[in-house]
């Protein structure tokens, strides 16, 4: 869907995109970064709004630099700063923009009442956007971004300024524009957490340059630890040491658990294959335990980037 080689962008003052190199292909990506990483001026040139200063980029096969026209028929985009005029509805507005993407005047009526319908807004289009709440003017540029039918939109900070609630139900028409539609997403967030809900896939950058691209699922691989709690009983007060023991005794590394400083009741253990899960379920029914729980334990992105972010630390400090 998109793949830029070597891209890049000065400002005479700082380098907002250096020598990035990346493949997106269809689905739902997060383009994840601090304020200023970059990711507006990526989405800027991806438009062929602004020409990189080096490198090259494509979209939906097209050339950034020469076919800008003919990529912005098939995309959509949602840019991060209002951008909607008070005084008109939300339905005048959208049909508006339908009819600028060249749909014909009843095309355009008609999609703008189908994507209105779409984003949530369908009882309220008739009232003027002036008197609408965050939430409302973010599904409007949504609207507006999908209302031509494109096969990729770009939404730039599509959560920003919203509540808890608001972007919980943002993200989740996010991810329908995707699984409805088949329509494949480029969204960017400063927040790490809410993209692992809801992309396939995660590009950080940080500084212009790029930090990490892969699957949210290999963001948040699963380890080979295994956590394991257990119950106690009248024979065993204490459920966890006694299994930490017997364990210990089959040979089993148990590398935190009862009885280590700030350690709690979990049970942390390497799992070597199917054959620890058979041997932990064991030793706990030998013992007349009851088992609380066992499972991997995984990753989050937002250890991986903090990771990152303590790399980049201890270099800029030299420790
Ligand atoms: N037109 C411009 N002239 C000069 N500098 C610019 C211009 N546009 C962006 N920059 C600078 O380029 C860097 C990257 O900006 P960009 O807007 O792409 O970041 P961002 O990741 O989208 O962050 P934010 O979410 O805060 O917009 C920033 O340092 C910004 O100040």
């Amino acid at each position: 869907m998109i793949a830029t080689e070597s891209l890049s962008k000065r400002f005479p003052r700082v380098t907002a995109l250096d020598r990035l190199s990346v493949d997106i292909g269809p689905g739902v990506t997060g383009l994840v970064g601090a304020n200023g990483a970059g990711k507006s001026t990526l989405i800027k040139i991806l438009l062929g709004l602004s020409p990189a200063t080096e490198g090259r980029a494509e979209v939906l096969g097209l050339d950034v630099a020469s076919e800008g026209a003919a990529i912005r028929e098939r995309v959509g985009y949602m840019p991060e700063h209002d951008c909607l005029p008070p005084d008109v509805s939300a339905t005048e507005f959208v049909v508006h923009m339908a009819r600028m993407s060249g749909l014909p005047p009843a095309a355009a009526r008609e999609r703008t009442a189908d994507t209105l319908r779409h984003v949530g807004l369908y009882e309220e289009r008739y009232r003027p956007i002036g008197g609408y709440s965050t939430g409302m003017k973010q599904r409007v540029k949504l609207a507006q971004a999908l209302v031509h039918d494109p096969r990729l939109v770009f939404l730039d900070e599509p959560t920003n300024g919203l509540d808890p609630v608001g972007r919980d139900e943002m993200l989740g028409l996010i991810r329908r524009v995707h699984t409805d539609f088949g329509i494949s997403v480029l969204v960017t967030s400063h927040l790490l957490g809410e993209l692992e809900r809801t992309c396939d896939h995660v590009v950080v950058i940080d500084g212009g340059k790029l930090l990490r691209s892969s699957s949210t699922t290999d963001f948040t691989q699963t380890t080979t630890t295994l956590a394991v709690e257990v119950t106690d009983t009248d024979e065993h007060p204490d459920g966890t040491r006694a299994l930490r023991e017997a364990l210990h005794a089959r040979g089993v590394t148990v590398e935190a658990g009862s009885g280590l400083p700030g350690a709690g009741h979990i049970l942390l253990l390497t799992a070597q294959g199917e054959e620890t899960y058979d041997l932990v379920r064991d030793v706990v029914a030998d013992l007349g335990l009851g088992l609380v729980r066992m499972e991997q334990r995984r990753h989050h992105i937002s250890e991986v980037f903090t990771e990152d972010e303590q790399r980049k630390e201890a270099a800029v400090h030299g420790s």
